[in-house]
Parts: C-alpha cells; sequence; structure tokens
C-alpha cells in the first residue's frame, strides 16, 4: 500500500503532544459535563483514551496498576462488566475491558472461564448474540462476542458456524451488512460484520467488489468518509470504513492522502483534541478513530493497529504469537 506520509508533512501535522496530553486530561478530569454524559460508558472511553495514547507511544505515562484495578472494579458477578463501577454488565463494555487488560498484557488476571461463559451465554438459538440479558440482537454484539472470546482464545465455546450463518443473513443486496436481516446498510455494522467474518476465517461469504464500491462510495469531496449515502463525512467513519476495506483488500479504491488531509483538519491544534468535523468540539472517541484511521493509513511514526482486532499490532502478536 503506497503510504501518504511525504505528503502528510505538507497538509499539516499530527500534534502528537497535545493529543496525548488531551487524552490524559480527559482521563483526570471528573465531574465535567463531558465526564458526566460519559460515566455510564467510562470504560469505553478507557479503551479509547488508552489506544490512543499506546498508538502514540505513550502509554507509559500511564499508571497501569490504576487502570487495571478499576477495569477489574466494573466486573460484575456474572462475569460480563459494566460500564462503569457497579453498573450492568453488558457486550459493550465487556470487549473494552478485555482490550484495556490487552494493552497491559494483564488479560492473565481474569477468570477467563467466567468471562466467556458470560459472553457465550448470549447466543441465541439462531446464533445471533444479545448484548445483554434484556435481549436486544445486533451484529454489533456478534462482532464484540467473537472478537472477546477470539482475544481469550475461547473461541469453542460458541457455535461459530451458527454465529457465521446469522452474520451472512444480515448481508444486503448493496453487498453491505445491517443490524439485523433486512436493516439497512450502515458503515458501523459492516465493520462489525465484516471484523467478525475476518477474525473466523468466513470472508469469502462477502463480495469484495460489491462491498468494496458501496465502502469507497463512502468518500466525499472533502476528502472525508460518510457512514450511509448522502450523509455528512465523520472522522470516526475513517475507522468503520477504512478497516472494512483493508480486510477485503480494497483500500487502493479511495484518495488516501485526501483522507489523511482530512483527518488532520478536523484537529483541535491548540488544545488538542481531533473532531467529527472540521472546527466541531473534540472529544476522546473521535480522537481515537482519527489517530487509528492515521494508524490505518500508515501515517508516519503512529504504531500499527490491525483493522479487526482494533489493537495495536503488537498487543495482537504478543497474544497469539506470544512475542
Ligand atoms: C455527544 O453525543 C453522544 C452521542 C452518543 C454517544 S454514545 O451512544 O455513547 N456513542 C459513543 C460516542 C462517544 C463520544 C465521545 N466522547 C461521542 C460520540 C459518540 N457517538 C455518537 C456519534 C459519533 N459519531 C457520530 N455520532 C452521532 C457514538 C455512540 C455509539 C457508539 C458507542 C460505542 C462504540 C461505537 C459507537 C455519546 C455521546
Ligand atoms: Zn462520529
Amino acid at each position: 500500500m503506497s503510504s501518504p506520509f511525504r505528503k502528510a508533512t505538507s497538509m499539516g501535522e499530527l500534534e502528537v503532544e497535545k493529543h496525548a496530553n488531551y487524552i490524559l486530561s480527559v482521563e483526570k478530569k471528573k465531574d465535567d459535563f463531558e465526564s458526566v454524559v460519559m460515566e455510564h460508558l467510562r470504560i469505553n472511553g478507557a479503551y479509547w483514551g488508552l489506544t490512543t495514547l499506546d498508538l502514540l507511544g505513550k502509554i507509559d505515562e500511564v499508571n497501569s496498576e490504576e487502570v487495571v484495578s478499576w477495569v477489574m472494579k466494573c466486573q460484575h458477578e456474572s462475569g460480563g462488566f459494566g460500564g462503569n463501577i457497579g453498573h450492568d454488565p453488558h457486550l459493550l463494555y465487556t470487549l473494552s475491558a478485555i482490550q484495556v487488560l490487552a494493552l497491559f498484557d494483564k488479560t492473565n488476571i481474569l477468570d477467563i472461564d467466567k468471562v466467556s461463559n458470560y459472553i457465550a451465554g448470549l447466543q441465541n438459538e439462531d446464533g445471533s448474540f444479545s448484548g445483554d440479558m434484556w435481549g436486544e440482537v445486533d451484529t454489533r454484539f456478534s462482532y464484540i462476542a467473537i472478537c472477546s472470546l477470539a482475544l481469550l482464545h475461547h473461541l469453542n465455546k460458541i457455535n461459530v458456524d451458527k454465529a457465521v450463518k446469522y452474520i451472512v443473513s444480515c448481508k444486503n443486496l448493496d453487498g453491505g451488512f445491517g443490524c439485523t436481516p433486512g436493516a439497512e446498510s450502515h458503515a458501523g455494522q459492516i465493520f462489525c460484520c465484516v471484523g467478525a467474518l475476518a477474525i473466523t476465517g468466513s470472508l469469502h461469504h462477502i463480495d469484495k467488489n460489491l462491498l468494496g464500491w458501496w465502502l469507497c462510495e463512502r468518500q466525499v469531496k472533502s476528502g472525508g468518509l460518510n457512514g450511509r449515502p448522502e450523509k455528512l463525512p465523520d472522522v470516526c467513519y475513517s475507522w468503520w470504513v477504512l478497516s472494512s476495506l483493508i480486510i477485503i483488500d480494497r483500500v487502493h479504491w479511495i484518495d488516501k492522502e485526501k483522507l489523511v488531509k482530512y483527518i488532520l483538519d478536523c484537529q483541535d491544534k491548540e488544545k488538542g483534541g481531533i473532531s467529527d468535523r472540521p472546527d466541531d468540539a473534540v472529544d476522546v472517541f473521535h480522537t481515537y478513530f482519527g489517530v487509528a484511521g492515521l494508524s490505518l493509513l500508515e501515517y508516519p511514526g503512529l504504531k500499527a493497529i490491525d483493522p479487526a482486532y482494533a489493537l495495536p499490532v503488537d498487543v495482537v502478536n504478543r497474544i497469539f504469537f506470544g512475542r
């Protein structure tokens, strides 16, 4: 893949120090509006913030013991994790907990049978997954269950064939995927389905040219990517669309240099952080997806991120190859 770095310098720089300080400052703030809004998904925020720091080569500035002990306090007696201490468990937060522990090479402190039994217990008869005991079904939860169990080496606890069949039943005529069978194609769901099929070695179910065409059509003239036709571009789609394109080997169908420029234009160069669109308010979510998108585009100085596991490649290698 031809790296766009030679032009990135002329399009302005990635403000590495500013973004690292922004993430570290959000970590410290507890009672401002943003922290309160995010209180119910604080563990997701920890995953977004810490993965960003790792990609920037700054994760050593974090007290890992403090983070790991806080994450473990979010575990429910069922084995699942809540979004914060004392919150009800949900697949959305359980994957983030596993990913944060993986960043610090601490998945070994988990009772792996307990966590994987919680996840496996959410698989339905038709192979789909519910997010929690209340039963909402969504292909997002298929991805989260498969990604979590793969990271824990316990994919054998679920019926992978039925899980794959269910995901394929959510494929649309446009080559994309929706949250349930017949639901409209959306970039977020496409990432989840493509990522889950990649992890289970089932990419042969995808029409790469048809899906690649739908995905590359997400690029608008500003260089940004949107999530559905006619929608505005948004930095977080630099992850949902781009990682899917990379997994199906069609990333050369978009203009990488223009996407790099779009992401760099969404930075707050003074205070740090990245927003969804230029001049909007920054947040941890879009800072993560912007840096992760630049990592997928091989921006110089960033660690490589795995497009399916959404973790730095060195972390994935350590988990699967022990090095
Ligand atoms: C500020 O209003 C919001 C609105 C919703 C949410 S949310 O439901 O918790 N959530 C996570 C999220 C976190 C932040 C941050 N910090 C900002 C936004 C954002 N969105 C909203 C969004 C992002 N791009 C466009 N849109 C509309 C996604 C959403 C769903 C999601 C959750 C987990 C993983 C992926 C996606 C939080 C804040
Ligand atoms: Zn967004």
